[in-house]
């Protein structure tokens, strides 16, 4: 790495007596490096070889001894061979590559992977602001495979009539005028689209990786699952709609969604986000990032912190789900307090007990409230803590990061409640939640268990200082 890096500035800064002098300390350099014992695992083997027939082919160096370009040429193959055979070792003694056929089949299927998880990231905003614009009634029927929207004035009057038998339109939307059922049709229509949309981006380019031979059977399983996940998502999606066409209990009750069912759709999108994220993050990187042993003993103890902060993180999500569902934002838009008191006396005042823990606006809100404090301060404590860790500087910056990430999902949760529940606030503050998922199934993943060779090769090296981060 130290050679690479030095080889780059040295293209960079193209000087031929800069050059001279820095090929005459990289040769030296080579010879004394404790490079070609160290060891590297994720090494991209493409780079070294392009760097390397870069070097040889480079303008300036024509004019240069030749021993001395061949010298360092054959030094830079050694290594890059020594580095490469390392990471073949380190493939054969228990690093599982979840992509085969090298670094080129690697990237294209993290690109696609990555793609797909920032599909379901712009989904789950579209469904939220489908939901916050009142539009997720306005289809109601359902085809696996979608249909074309109404496209003459006569199809969208039949659309229409068929919306006006609905309990919302009797209840809420009563009067409305064909123009404004257009846009509540559209927005669902594009939320149901976008999700099909995501089928044939996600299982088009599987096919294809799988004709290629890229993909792995351990990777295969893994993306049928969260392709299974992503039809069933479909089906959940139009059994919490058909909960909303349904006339309510009573006539005081507005027509909406079963919280449940809310719920289960949006946790259900969050699993699809993370897996898909999870998976791409371990095809480009598919060995934990270390540096030396103390790194790899402080990342330990950062996994140990994050883990139940994730936790947390998920379960406060989840939460919020509920508040959304039970439209419990509308309750008691006051803070700290819920109104004049600190803690409802109603929040138990359904039966059975269990049912105000989902049910009751209350209590669904004040859960909210509480979770949201422990999560920013389990991610505090955590940043806290790192500080006294011995850990690589990534880490650290990434869980400073996810810090300044909760506290604004916090702004924007306390601002959401305050403003009676604005769709820009929510819907930003629902994608703050997705984000924050994100930050901290980074930093799981950063942190996550090396493999044993490289824990071997890691404590095999003397001298950690020597050791080049990636
Ligand atoms: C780390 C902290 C938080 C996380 C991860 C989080 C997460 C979520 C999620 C996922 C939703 C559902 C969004 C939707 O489906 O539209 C939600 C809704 C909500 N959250 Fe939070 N939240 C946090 C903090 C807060 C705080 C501090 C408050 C205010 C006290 C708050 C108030 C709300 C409200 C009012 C809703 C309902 C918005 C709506 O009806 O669309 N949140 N939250």
């Amino acid at each position: 790495m130290f050679a690479v890096s030095r080889l780059g500035s040295l293209l960079r800064r193209c000087n031929r007596t800069t050059i001279v002098s820095e090929l005459k300390g990289f040769s030296r350099a080579y010879n004394e490096s404790s490079l070609q014992s160290s060891s590297r695992f994720s090494v991209p083997e493409h780079c070294d070889r392009c760097l390397i027939s870069r070097f040889s082919s480079f303008q300036a160096f024509k004019s240069l001894p030749k021993n001395l370009v061949d010298h360092t040429t054959r030094k830079m193959s050694t290594t890059a061979a020594v580095l490469n055979s390392t990471v073949v070792e380190a493939a054969n003694s228990g690093l599982k590559l979840l992509v085969t056929k090298g670094p080129h089949a690697q990237k294209a299927v993290g690109i696609w992977l990555f793609g797909c998880a920032a599909w379901v990231f712009s989904l789950v905003v579209l469904g939220g602001i489908t939901r916050l614009t009142r539009s997720g009634l306005s289809m109601t029927d359902w085809k696996f495979t979608g249909g074309l929207p109404p496209l003459t004035q006569e199809e969208w009057v039949q659309e229409f009539e068929k919306y006006q038998q609905s309990p919302e339109y009797k209840r809420i939307n009563k009067g409305m005028s064909v123009e404004d059922f257009k846009f509540i049709y559209w927005m669902e229509y594009a939320h149901r689209m976008w999700g099909r949309g995501l089928g044939l981006v996600f299982s088009f380019p599987f096919a294809y990786f799988i004709a290629k031979g890229y993909i792995t059977r351990q990777l295969g399983l893994r993306l049928s699952a969260l392709f299974a996940l992503g039809a069933g998502q479909g089906l959940i999606g139009w059994w919490m709609v058909k909960s909303g066409l349904e006339e309510p209990r009573s006539e005081w009750v507005q027509p909406r969604v079963s919280p449940y069912r809310l719920a289960t759709h949006l946790t259900s999108a969050f699993v699809i986000y993370c897996g898909i994220l999870w998976t791409a993050l371990s095809v480009v990187m598919p060995e934990a990032p270390s540096g030396a042993l103390n790194w790899v003993h402080g990342a330990t103890k950062i996994r140990r912190l994050a883990l139940p902060a994730s936790f947390i993180v998920g379960l406060t999500a989840v939460s919020g789900a509920y508040v959304a569902g039970n439209d419990a934002g509308h309750a008691y838009n006051t803070f700290p307090k819920m109104g004049d008191v600190w803690i409802p006396d109603d929040i138990f005042s359904m039966e059975p007990l269990i049912r105000n823990f989902f049910e009751n606006t209350s209590l669904v809100q004040l859960n909210h409230r509480i979770l949201a404090m422990t999560t920013l301060s389990a991610i505090g404590a955590l940043w806290f803590a790192s500080r006294r860790i011995e850990v690589h500087p990534a880490v650290q910056s990434l869980i400073g990061a996810t810090l300044g990430m909760a506290a604004l999902q916090v702004t924007l949760g306390l601002s959401t409640l305050l403003m009676y529940v604005p769709t820009s606030l929510a819907s930003a503050h629902q994608a703050g939640a997705l984000t924050l998922l994100t930050f901290m199934l980074l930093l799981v993943h950063t942190v996550r268990k090396p493999s044993p060779a490289l824990l071997k090769s890691l404590a095999s090296v003397s001298k950690p200082s020597t050791v080049k981060v990636l």
